[in-house]
């Protein structure tokens, strides 16, 4: 079943208040399930880019000195207004992703729940401080960056660039969003309600567009700074334009080739059902998903690996509304479904074996089977492709040494997230104090991360910026000052001065 929804489809831009079409080249989004045409529009083009960012130079001064509780207000409207539109916003991110409508639910649960914590991440981590000094107050207090670019990817077209989007606008920045090219009508959709919600003219602007707007976008001299979550491609590309502008700030929140390690544990069908949670929700494009699996080899190892293949032959791919709910939808695009086929072949040329063969579902679609393939072999021979293959395919390494697989496991360009399965805290901490990441787990699957929690990696996976709870850092710059009411000559002045 197929669901459509009710909101307006402009298909346009929002630039200093007003939609209005693109005049750029035209491009479309489709529901992966289907095929079908579910929004179209036209790019921003470079003027309207300047436009744009005009518009919100104009409007931030205003909107930097509104106070605070005036901001977090219009803030909390846009999530009371998305908790009322709640199934709507859940059924377009559905329409648009190709994700089962029960998780597109938890991630505009998930929206709403960003205000709040929000809130509390600018006060504590930001926000005010004032303590006496001799004959002064101490005084530290944050200023916003002034206009700031929002890139955001496809996975989670609502929350993640909602993480980016309200902690710069509660800080006071005025905000550019470039959306994903394959999301376009969930960020319309987002940006019509932070309108209702009241925001002023200028202080969010909805740049659609495809790769030339973003280039636009990001190399404006007059933005003050840019938050990406997306590919370590494009971050890195972002990095090497953002070199030499240091007065620029730049956050990258980008992918990992996670590695997940599994000990003899006593309940093996909790670990298997952990390791599918972590592998294979979102039909594996979330950037945490664990993507190397390390099994123990002998009989417990044998034994685990003939549950997991059982269990994940056993997932149920489906659409989004199908009533009989899937586990795992489509992936985002047929071109992102053969990309990862592709990548399955790769690996099996290059001497994996498959223990269970994903495969391409419908043609025309994003539909694939979830794939686990052992990959032992390659990393013997030094030949395991360091990539991230965003989707369902979670690639198996045996191993007989602790050691030797947290070597493995940290024989990464990535450092985004890792976990152990173990009964023995003595074996986590060891784990723990080896590991390079910036989210280690244990016992508990790899996604779903907190946002009441600092979100981010190490090398390849981000620029030690990170995001959710500590996203307020990023969207703002401290200024110290040292302040008394009065100029006061003190009692005792340095040796060598009179002041008569
Ligand atoms: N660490 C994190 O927090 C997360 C990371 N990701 C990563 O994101 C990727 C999937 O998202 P995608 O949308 O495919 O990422 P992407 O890198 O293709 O696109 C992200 C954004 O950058 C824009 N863009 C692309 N090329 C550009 C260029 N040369 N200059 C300026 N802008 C450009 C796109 O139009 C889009 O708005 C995965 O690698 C995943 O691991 C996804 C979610 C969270
Ligand atoms: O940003 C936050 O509020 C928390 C981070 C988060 O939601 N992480 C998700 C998905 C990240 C991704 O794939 O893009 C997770 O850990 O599942």
């Amino acid at each position: 079943m197929t669901a459509s929804t009710s909101s307006s489809n402009t298909g346009q831009c929002f630039i200093n208040g007003v939609w209005q079409a693109g005049e750029g080249s035209e491009f479309t989004s489709l529901n992966p399930a289907t095929g079908e045409v579910i929004w179209q529009g036209k790019e921003a083009s470079a003027a309207q880019v300047e436009l744009a960012v005009n518009a919100a130079r104009e409007a931030s001064v205003e909107w930097a000195m509104m106070p605070f509780a005036d901001r977090e207000a219009i803030a909390r409207r846009f999530a009371e207004l998305l908790g009322d539109n709640k199934e709507e916003m859940a059924t377009i991110i559905a329409t648009e992703t190709g994700k089962p409508v029960w998780e597109t639910r938890t991630e505009v649960g998930a929206m709403v729940g960003k205000i709040a914590i929000s809130v509390n991440a600018y006060n504590e981590r930001t926000g005010s401080r004032v303590s006496d000094v001799a004959g002064a107050r101490a005084v530290l207090r944050h200023k916003p960056h002034g206009v700031v670019a929002v890139f955001g990817p496809y996975n989670f077209p609502g929350h993640l660039p909602n993480g980016h989007i309200v902690p710069s606008l509660l800080a006071g920045n005025t905000v550019l969003l470039k959306p994903s090219e394959l999301t376009p009508h969930v960020a319309e959709f987002m940006v019509q309600l932070w309108e209702k919600a009241g925001l002023p003219a200028g202080v969010l602007n909805l740049l659609q567009g495809q790769k030339d707007t973003g280039i636009a976008l990001a190399g404006h001299d007059r933005i003050d700074g840019l938050f990406f979550t997306g590919s370590s491609r494009t971050g890195h590309i972002l990095h090497e334009q953002f070199a030499g502008h240091p007065g620029k700030i730049l956050a990258l929140e980008m992918g990992g080739n996670n590695p997940l390690i599994i000990d003899e544990v006593a309940d093996m069908k909790a670990a298997v059902h952990e390791t599918i949670q972590s592998a294979y929700i979102t039909s594996g494009q979330r950037c945490t998903c664990a993507r190397r699996l390390f099994v123990p080899v002998g009989e417990w190892g044998d034994q685990f690996i003939a549950q997991l293949q059982e269990a994940v032959s056993r997932i149920k791919v489906g659409g989004q509304f199908d009533e009989d709910a899937p586990f795992m939808g489509s992936l985002i695009s047929e071109a992102a479904a053969d990309g990862i086929a592709a990548a399955q072949d790769n690996l099996i040329g290059l001497g994996a074996s498959p223990l269970v063969k994903l495969e391409k579902l419908k043609p025309g679609t994003g539909f694939l089977s979830p794939g686990l393939i052992d990959v032992t072999a390659l990393v013997e021979a030094d030949k395991l492709p360091d990539d991230e293959y965003f989707g369902p395919l979670l690639q198996v390494i045996r191993f007989s040494d602790f050691d030797e697989a947290i070597r493995q496991a940290n024989n990464t360009q990535y450092g985004l997230s890792a976990g152990l399965f173990s009964d023995s805290e003595a074996r986590f901490n060891y784990f723990y104090d080896r590991i390079r990441a910036g989210i280690v787990n244990w016992n508990k699957q790899l996604t779903g991360a907190a946002s009441s929690a600092p979100f981010g990696g190490v090398g390849a996976s981000g620029n030690h910026r990170a995001s959710a709870y500590y996203a307020a850092d990023y969207c703002s710059y401290p200024v110290a000052g040292m302040e008394a009411d009065h100029l006061v000559l003190p009692e005792n002045l340095s040796p060598g001065l009179t002041i008569k």
